[in-house]
């Protein structure tokens, strides 16, 4: 067996905590031969809950869990860690909209920021899902000087996942037909899903989704704004937001960091923006990216259109607002 891989996991006593605890467990991400040992942290008021998920964990018998860390000290959980899930935060109820957890959730991306960069790996790859994510991916990083800023990334594979799925519906094909659709921007209603770049296997042909769909107004209409509005709906619905199927991203997100990207295919995720695609330097804007060996490279040459520059430029423009409300807030 290869070396135990440690993994944090924050929010462990929470609902995608829940989920995202056995997936990691059970080889999921790191893969089915390497053992994890599962450094948990929640806040002491949540200490009972978190115990209970270990006693749970313990009883599914995984052989991947090498040992369980349940604590509510930030130095405990992120000593020598390899990777972080960072989901404790507070998610958004029905009516708001993610930013508006700016304020209650981005100093505790700055508090673990620094604890990161006392006590981590300098290799350790975090992965932030806590919500308004690109923006505390951002602080996280920013409060982390020694940690390569590269190692941050925020998690748009869900609407990627999202997207994916509704294209993969329309056209009555397997989710798996269906690739390299493109989530630019911020995690929010102004993030821009794009299919002009992305590919469907129909009736053994493979042919872009733009001549498989054909229907435009579909593309450019619905298909954008059910995918922006999808957390929305789920918390409407479900009155918690999404949990499993963040979960499930947020292992998709680590295993495509983790075991790099396969040829011909990309995936989105928020990294620091270098100024491609005319987007402002220094946000946590989503791009597509290949990786290998760990590290993430955009995919570059794509052709933007009118109709797409638009979009990019809403949700530059809204990462931006947000990185100086996030800045001025954690100077508070
Ligand atoms: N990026 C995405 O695609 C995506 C998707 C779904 C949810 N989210 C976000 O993930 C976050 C968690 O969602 P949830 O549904 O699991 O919420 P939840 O309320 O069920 O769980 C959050 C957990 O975090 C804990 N927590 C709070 N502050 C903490 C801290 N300082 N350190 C460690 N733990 C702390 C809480 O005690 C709780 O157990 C929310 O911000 C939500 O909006 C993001
Ligand atoms: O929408 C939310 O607030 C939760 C999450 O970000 C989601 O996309 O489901």
């Amino acid at each position: 067996m290869a070396e135990p891989v440690r993994v944090c996991i924050t929010g462990a006593a929470g609902q995608i905590g829940y989920s995202l605890v056995y997936m990691v467990g059970s080889g999921a991400v790191f893969g089915a031969d390497t053992p994890v040992i599962l450094h948990l942290l929640d806040i002491a008021p949540m200490m009972s809950v978190l115990n209970g998920v270990c006693m749970e964990i313990s009883d599914c018998a995984l052989p991947c869990v090498r040992d369980l860390i349940p604590t509510d000290n930030p130095e405990v959980a992120f000593k020598d860690i390899d990777a972080a899930f960072l989901v404790g935060a507070m998610p958004r109820k029905e009516g708001m909209e993610r930013k508006d957890l700016l304020a209650a959730n981005v100093k505790i991306f700055k508090v673990q920021g620094e604890a990161l960069d006392k006590f981590a790996k300098k290799s350790v790859k975090v992965l932030v899902v806590g919500n308004p994510a690109n923006t505390n991916a951002l602080i996280c990083a920013k409060y982390a000087p020694s940690i390569p800023r590269e190692n941050f990334s925020a998690m748009t594979r869900l609407d990627q996942n999202r997207a994916q799925a509704q294209i993969a519906q329309r056209l009555g094909i397997p989710v798996m037909d269906v690739k390299n659709i493109i989530i630019w921007g911020n995690h929010s209603s102004t993030q821009f899903p794009d299919v002009r770049h992305a590919s469907a296997t129909v009736n053994g042909q493979k042919v872009s989704v733009y001549d498989a769909i054909k229907d435009d107004s579909y593309l450019k209409g619905d298909f954008i704004t059910t995918v922006q509005k999808r957390g929305g709906a789920v918390i409407a619905a479900r009155r918690l937001s999404s949990a499993m199927s963040a979960a499930k991203a947020a292992c998709d997100h680590m295993k495509s960091i983790w075991q790099g990207t396969s040829e011909g295919q990309y995936v989105s995720m928020g990294v620091f923006s270098d100024g491609s695609y005319n987007t402002p330097e220094g946000v946590m804007f989503s791009f597509p990216v290949t990786i290998k060996d760990k590290k993430w490279s955009i995919v570059m040459g794509l052709p933007i259109d009118d109709f797409a520059q638009g979009k990019l430029d809403a949700t530059a423009k809204e990462l931006c607002e947000e990185r100086d409300d996030a800045i001025a807030a954690c100077q508070n």
